[in-house]
């Protein structure tokens, strides 16, 4: 695909054949024959507990290593990049959103949101003055400038969240990853943090790839699909 300015642009994802067994596991969690994230799609990928959605996450954002097939992340073969690699690239290049947020308690939710930004130099530089970053993600995200100055432990749980979505969204990352964001929100705050995510990424032209197991929030996004319809691994949750 070639975009406006001429330049290459890739899909997001495109994984082939891709295998992962858990160590010690009978059989395979995923066996994937195919599947594509292109540049820009926002993704809603449902699946029930156990079916693989966290570990197919990890897979795409580097965590974990595949055991066999192909995945392209933004063009970058992850299975050919060694962990530190696939830690650089992810840091360089994904913002997660991690069901539990991952937050760092003591320090303030402004840090907090700023700390991809201390790992990346690409972030950072993406990022421009990373102070007004963090302040103009805060303000898009309802997060007022008193509350940024407090500790992440202090914050309530819907805070938490939006902090862990500022903290994804600031240098720009190509993908962002959200495993479960809204599972802890009551109906209304689940909508309006899923307008201001999805508004979030359009505006800097991320792909979204979103895990949730509410399908009621299917129709915000560009797809949907069922984990259970991608994979024909037939490991049976213990
Ligand atoms: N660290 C691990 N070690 C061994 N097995 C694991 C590990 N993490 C997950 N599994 C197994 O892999 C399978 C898929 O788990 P995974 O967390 O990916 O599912 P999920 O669809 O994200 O579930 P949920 O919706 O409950 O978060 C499960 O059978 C689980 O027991």
């Amino acid at each position: 695909m070639v975009a406006a300015g001429g330049t290459v642009s890739h899909p997001a994802v495109a994984l082939n054949g891709l295998r992962f067994g858990w160590p010690g596991a009978a059989r395979d969690c995923l066996d994937i024959a195919d599947f594509t994230l292109a540049a820009g799609e926002r993704l809603f990928l449902h699946g029930p507990s156990g079916s693989g959605k966290t570990t197919l996450l990890s897979l795409i954002g580097g965590v974990l290593r595949a055991d066999a097939g192909t995945l392209q992340v933004l063009g970058t073969d992850l299975l050919a990049l060694s962990g530190s690699q696939r830690d650089r690239f992810r840091a360089d290049h994904i913002g997660f959103i991690f069901q539990q947020f991952n937050l760092i308690p003591y320090l303030s939710a402004a840090d907090n949101i700023a700390l991809p930004c201390r790992f990346s130099p690409v972030r950072t530089q993406r990022a421009g003055d990373v102070d007004a970053a963090v302040a103009r993600l805060a303000g898009h995200l309802d997060l007022p400038a008193n509350l940024l100055k407090r500790p992440a432990a202090e914050l309530s749980v819907g805070q938490q969240q939006r902090v862990a979505a500022a903290r994804a969204l600031i240098g720009a990352p190509s993908l962002v990853i959200a495993d479960e964001p809204t599972s802890a929100l009551d109906a209304a705050r689940q909508a309006a943090f899923l307008d201001l995510l999805l508004d979030e990424c359009a505006s800097v032209g991320a792909s979204l790839l979103f895990v949730s197991h509410d399908l009621r929030l299917a129709e915000r996004f560009d797809r949907s699909e069922a984990l259970t319809d991608l994979n024909t691994a037939t490991e049976v949750a213990a």
